[in-house]
This record gives structure tokens, C-alpha cells and sequence, in this order.
């Protein structure tokens, strides 16, 4: 459905050198992306500020020219192909708009139905879902302008799908949205992703986003791919473990020890301590814990996406 080779992209920007004059320099926004994303794939694109997502988006969809190597998405060349791919693809860029400001999103989405031209009953049938699935009822009637950031988030998705394309690009979906609007987004999205009809590209610096919606990962960092695989390779690939946590009767003795597991939290009381796993089970953490002290509670934590990427970025 999508396919990059070698892909490239460089800006050329001018930077100051000395008091008055200035350079012209070369930056490689996408330095050799070379991608394959099949249909009903739902792919999280992310790096760190400067990594080149939004710059791909735009190579995807036609708005920027690559510099060199191939792309195509639905089988069109996007920049050549615009006007055709434009019918076959969704886009939300989460700091632009595709509605008109002043006019009620009813009214946005029958004009869209007509720039499309989308038979009447499948949109209708369209907008019916995401009236349902996004709530959009109780402002369907209000002009773009006077809605909340959430609200015109949920426009903007009802916008992109109602003439069926067959991938969704999402830049930054729930950026800004307070925690109900980013879940009933996200759940809207998994719903659509598991009919498995529209494959879904996603950048994002929020992580939950990721981990509730897509089961392949890839990491851009300098305009390149550090990382293409499911959350879980990306566990094992940075050795992220899980922890235990027990709240305790009393503090640890002194120099306790549970083989297999390192010690690294303990509370100002010395109450509640967090132990990572490195090659204990967690049954024989546990066992070796309450045999040694009195346990209140315990809860074991899996490993945060947030951790193993802020590790994966630092690293390079
Ligand atoms: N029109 C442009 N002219 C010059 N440089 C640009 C232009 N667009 C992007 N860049 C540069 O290309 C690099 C990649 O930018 P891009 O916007 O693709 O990053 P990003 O991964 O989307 O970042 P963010 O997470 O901050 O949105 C950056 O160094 C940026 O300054």
C-alpha cells in the first residue's frame, strides 16, 4: 500500500556565520527512508523533535517532492498523482485544518461531499458512524470557529474519512486534547483500524497513542530508521524488565539481597521498595520477599514505552 526506497529529503536553510554573514547549509530532514506498509497495517512513526515525521507525511501525500528515491502510496506517485491520490487517502495534520472556519462542520462535510463527489448513501452511511463513534451531535451545527480543540479534532477525522480512503495519515492526532477527547480519538481510530479496510500511519509524541493503536513501531531519528518492529522487539532489544513493588510491614533488613532482581527504589520510611526484575521470575521474587519480610501489597509493573524510547533516543 506504501512503499519508500532510499528515500531523501534536504532543506537548504541559511545559518548565521559571523556578524554579518551567512552560510548556506544542507539538512537532511529524510536521510534513506526505505519502508514497505501493507493494507490494514497500523504503523506508529515517531522520533524526537527534528527527526524528519512530518517531513515524510508530506513526501507521502504529496505536498513535498523527494529530493531522491521512490515513493508511492496506493500505487500513485504522490506529487505527480496528487489530484488522484488525494481521492484515495485521508489526511489529519493535528495543527491544520481542512474545514472552513465559518461555516457550521455540517455544512463543511456536505461540501466535501461534493468536492469527493461521494454518492450520497455512502456518505450519509459514513457520517452516520462517526456521528455515532465520535459524538458529534451536540455540535454539528456550530461553526468551526467556536469549537474546542477536542471537538474539532473529531471534525477533522469525520472530515478525512467520509469519502473511504484507504490509508489514513495522522500527524499528531491528539495533540492538545484533554484525557476524553484522546481516548474517545483513540478508540475511534482502533475501531476503524480493526475492520482491517484502512491502513493507518500515525506520528505522534504521545506514546499511549501508540500503545493502544499500533502494532508496528517505527523510529525515525536524523532522518533515518532506527527501529521497525512491534513494541515487544523493542523490550527486548533494550533490555527493558519489569518491577516489583511491594509495600512492606517493616523495612528491609540490612544488606538484604533477592538473587536475580536489583533494588532500585525505597521510600523515605523504607515502607514501600521497587526491585527490577534482571533474571528473577517474579514468583520467585515474590517467594524470596515474603520470606524475608512481612508483605502488605504488591504490584508488578510492566516495562514503559516511555522509558525505552527515551532511552533509544539518548543513546544516539
Ligand atoms: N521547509 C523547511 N525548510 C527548511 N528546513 C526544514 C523545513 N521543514 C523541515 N525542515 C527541517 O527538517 C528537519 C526535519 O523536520 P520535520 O518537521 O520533518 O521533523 P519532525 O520529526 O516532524 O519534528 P517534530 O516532532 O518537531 O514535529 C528539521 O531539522 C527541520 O528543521
Amino acid at each position: 500500500m506504501i512503499r519508500m526506497r532510499e528515500l531523501h529529503k534536504s532543506f537548504t536553510v541559511r545559518v548565521k556565520a559571523g556578524r554579518f554573514r551567512r552560510e548556506k547549509r544542507t539538512v537532511a530532514a529524510v536521510d534513506g527512508v526505505s519502508l514497505t506498509i501493507g493494507r490494514g497495517e497500523m504503523v506508529g512513526y515517531i522520533g524526537p523533535n527534528g527527526a524528519g515525521k512530518s517531513t515524510t507525511l508530506k513526501m507521502l501525500t504529496g505536498v513535498l517532492t523527494p529530493s531522491s528515491g521512490e515513493v508511492s502510496v496506493c500505487g500513485l506517485t504522490p506529487v505527480p498523482q496528487r489530484t488522484r491520490l488525494a481521492l484515495r487517502i485521508g489526511v489529519v495534520f493535528g495543527q491544520r485544518s481542512q474545514l472552513w472556519w465559518d461555516l457550521p462542520l455540517r455544512e463543511s462535510f456536505a461540501l466535501l461531499r461534493h468536492i469527493y463527489r461521494v454518492p450520497a448513501g455512502d456518505h450519509a452511511a459514513r457520517l452516520r458512524r462517526c456521528r455515532e463513534l465520535l459524538d458529534l451531535d451536540e455540535f454539528l451545527d456550530t461553526p468551526v470557529r467556536q469549537l474546542s480543540l477536542g471537538q474539532r479534532m473529531r471534525g477533522e477525522l469525520t472530515a478525512a474519512l467520509l469519502h473511504g480512503p484507504e490509508v489514513l495519515f495522522l500527524d499528531e492526532p491528539t495533540i492538545g486534547l484533554d484525557v476524553v477527547s484522546k481516548q474517545a480519538v483513540r478508540s475511534f481510530l482502533a475501531e476503524l483500524g480493526a475492520t482491517g479496510d484502512v491502513t493507518l500511519v500515525l506520528t505522534t509524541h504521545d506514546l499511549a497513542d501508540i500503545e493502544r493503536l499500533c502494532e508496528r513501531l517505527v523510529v525515525i531519528d536524523h532522518g533515518r530508521v532506527v527501529h521497525d518492529g512491534s513494541i515487544e522487539a523493542l523490550h527486548t532489544r533494550y533490555g527493558s524488565r519489569r518491577s516489583l513493588v511491594a509495600d512492606l510491614e517493616k523495612p528491609l533488613p540490612d544488606g538484604f539481597e533477592l538473587p536475580g532482581a536489583s533494588l532500585t527504589a525505597v521510600t523515605a520510611n523504607g515502607h514501600r521498595v521497587t526491585f527490577t526484575l534482571d533474571s528473577a521470575t517474579a514468583g520467585a521474587a515474590v517467594a524470596g520477599l515474603v520470606a524475608a519480610v512481612p508483605v502488605r501489597d504488591l504490584s508488578l509493573v510492566e516495562p514503559d514505552i516511555e522509558d525505552v524510547v527515551a532511552r533509544l533516543y539518548a543513546e544516539r
